[in-house]
């Protein structure tokens, strides 16, 4: 890997997305930890100073709330890591608004769910929301809104909400700050030999397998969620660096060009705005099997899906939904907006388009998803 264009990764972005996970910001779970959050604050103000923006999404709200509610373990019930969640943002917020304040600089709060981002008005809203902000040179600090998420509506994570926020505002990095040095080729808490990743390309799946979950029982997603947020990262051409938030002027450094953890490069082609929208905020509703033409027809000829070359119909979804387009051994090589109903969808599959008028009725579209509404996911 080059180790020149990675340094400049980060020298020449502009736009920042900081990740600051639980651990690091609550001090291993006891209580937020107020120098940290003055030192990252005070190398934010000078990265303002040369120039870039920033957003902040900081992690802690329910480590921070276990601390004050005095809960050693975390609970397991739903409610009660919501009334964690809500004792702890307020402490979230007050330490980055003084820390910043001591710079004179304004924090604003920005709590999200997946719903929100899955929506497309308030999609839009939010990201011209965070646009205001910058404009008016506040630092926004986002979190998962998770005193109202449940399974159904949260994005879980993150550093993949982290990943969602970089897509949504086109920033040039985003950088994820841990309590490790970066993405070892195993996990260092079990593995001592494990080597630390200096370079590789987000999205590479070798990547996914060296990767294991959270560290300690305060972090959600471990190292795989941060991987899977660089690949999410590159589709708007984003590159990442894993690193140490412990580390003395990680951020300037790394603005300056300095070789600090794990930069994970943005290589593949940038996916526009609408299919990032659709391929990653909107809810997955089902999955079409297709045979090899069907395949072959979407990824290489770049025709619409034909309900000919379907064999399968999985999941209960409605016409305008997102459905995953796989191989008959399962992989996923395309996402779209599906024309049909799955009740419809299962009467068409297999047959020729001019059918379907007799199947179903005139005035209905012969293709099952059109090309303008379907995302190939490029091969690594
Ligand atoms: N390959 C790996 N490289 C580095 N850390 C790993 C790896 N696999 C698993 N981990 C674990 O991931 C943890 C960081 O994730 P997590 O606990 O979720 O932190 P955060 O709160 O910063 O998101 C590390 O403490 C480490 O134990
Ligand atoms: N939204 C949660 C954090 C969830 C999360 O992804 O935590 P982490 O793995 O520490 O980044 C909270 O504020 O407690």
């Amino acid at each position: 890997m080059d180790s020149v264009s990675a340094a400049d990764a980060l020298s020449k972005s502009n736009r920042l997305v900081i990740k600051i996970g639980s651990t690091l910001v609550t001090n291993n779970g006891q209580g937020i930890d107020l120098d940290a959050v003055a030192h990252w604050s005070s190398q934010i103000a000078t990265l303002r100073q040369m120039g870039k923006s920033v957003l902040l999404v900081s992690s802690g709200a329910i480590a921070e709330g276990m601390a004050r509610l005095g809960w050693d373990k975390r609970p397991k019930e739903m409610h009660e890591l919501q009334a964690a969640a809500a004792v702890g943002q307020v402490g979230l917020a007050q330490a980055y608004e003084t820390a910043f304040a001591a710079h004179g600089l304004r924090t604003a709060q920005i709590l999200l769910t997946h719903e929100d981002l899955a929506d497309r008005l308030r999609y839009l809203n939010a990201r011209s929301t965070l646009f205001s902000l910058l404009r008016l040179g506040v630092i926004p600090i986002v979190n998962e809104n998770d005193t109202v998420s449940t399974d159904e509506i949260k994005v879980g994570d993150n550093d993949t909400l982290g990943a969602l926020i970089t897509n949504l505002v086109e920033a040039d990095a985003l950088i994820i700050l841990t309590d490790q040095s970066g993405l070892y080729d195993a996990d260092p808490r079990k593995n001592p030999d494990a080597k630390l990743v200096r370079y590789a390309k987000a999205g590479d799946p070798a990547l996914e397998q060296m990767a294991g979950g959270a560290g300690s029982h305060l972090g959600k997603g471990g190292m795989l969620t941060k991987v899977l947020a660089a690949k999410r990262a590159a589709r708007s051409g984003a590159h990442t660096v894993i690193a140490s938030g412990q580390e003395k002027g990680v951020l300037l450094r790394l603005c300056h060009g300095e070789s600090i953890g794990s930069v994970l490069l943005a290589s593949q082609p940038v996916w526009s705005a609408r299919k990032q929208w659709m391929a990653d905020h909107l809810r997955l509703r089902g999955r079409v099997t297709l045979d090899a033409g069907a395949i072959r027809a979407i990824m290489i000829d770049g025709k619409s899906l034909l309900p000919i070359g379907v064999k399968a119909i999985d999941g209960v979804f409605e016409p305008g939904d997102l459905v995953s387009c796989v191989d008959t051994d399962g992989h996923e090589h395309a996402r779209g907006l599906i024309n049909y109903s799955a009740y419809d969808a299962r009467q068409i599959i297999g047959k020729p388009s001019h059918q379907i008028p007799q199947i179903l009725g005139e005035m209905t579209p012969s293709e099952l998803i059109h090309r303008d509404n379907l995302v190939v996911l490029t091969p690594f």
